[in-house]
């Protein structure tokens, strides 16, 4: 794996930011964004706000969950509804692991469904993370998948037959103590402490009737920004380039 510049004591909400702040020079006046989700992408959403707020950006927006568009809409970004042809210039996104090829687990914040449609639409997916990130092999997150609520009992033998333990995710503040996505799904996390061939897994977990989504986003991002202490580094697949002025142009 391509090695980030050796670490500095930090903390990992300062890395977050400092993520979502370099992002900001891939943003040019007239985009059209895709927002993503978690406390990443909410970094990100509140300096793009700051900018648009003080009239040095104007850009248009749609986000991945109902919390990223309650932020932005706070914020005063002016945001698009789906509509059929919308595409977006740019998503930037946060990840729960990303390795040197770019290859990402995301979903940890429920949002995965939405987070791949919108970069489906996109021509370019910039991920920000901070370093805890940046993994030699996807796995030790859990994978999460988004269920259909009536499939859940054969998802979960299904998972378990492809060697993950299965978890339904919970959330206490719910009636029925589950966690459900913005789509009224359930999550599913799979521990499979180590992907070896994630694009195998990724086509098992699509022929499973009932999941609708799982979290691998697999040959999807162009770039990240990983943060490491005071640094940024922008990932390509198989390259890791110390921020250097210039490197953010986009392609
Ligand atoms: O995939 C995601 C949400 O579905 C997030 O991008 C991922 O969980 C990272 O979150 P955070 O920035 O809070 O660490």
């Amino acid at each position: 794996m391509a090695a980030l510049p050796s670490e500095t004591p930090t903390n990992q909400e300062d890395e977050k930011r400092h993520a979502a702040a370099t992002a900001l020079r891939w943003v040019r006046s007239g985009m059209v964004l895709g927002l993503g989700s978690g406390s990443t992408s909410a970094h990100f959403i509140t300096l793009l706000g700051e900018k648009v707020q003080a009239g040095e950006l104007q850009i248009q927006a749609t986000a991945t969950s109902q919390a990223s568009e309650a932020l932005a809409r706070q914020l005063g970004i002016p945001l698009l509804e789906p509509r059929r042809g919308l595409r977006f210039d740019l998503t930037v996104d946060g990840a729960d692991e990303l390795d040197a090829q770019l290859q990402l687990m995301k979903g940890g914040g429920g949002a995965l469904l939405r987070e791949k449609v919108l970069k489906t639409a996109s021509d370019y997916l910039l991920i920000i993370a901070d370093s805890s990130k940046y993994v030699a092999q996807l796995g030790r997150f859990p994978l999460p998948l988004e269920v259909v609520p009536f499939a859940l009992p054969w998802v979960l033998d299904a998972v378990e037959k492809l060697g993950g333990a299965p978890v339904v995710r919970p959330n206490q503040s719910q009636p029925d103590g589950l966690y459900r996505s913005d789509q009224g799904n359930l999550l599913v996390d799979c521990h499979f402490k180590v992907i070896s061939e994630p694009e195998q897994l990724a086509l098992q977990l699509q022929a499973v009737p009932g999941i609708v989504e799982h979290g691998l986003f697999l040959g999807m991002a162009q770039a990240a920004v990983v943060a490491r202490g005071e640094q940024a580094v922008v990932v390509r697949a198989g390259q890791v380039d110390v921020e250097a002025e210039g490197f953010a142009e986009l392609p």
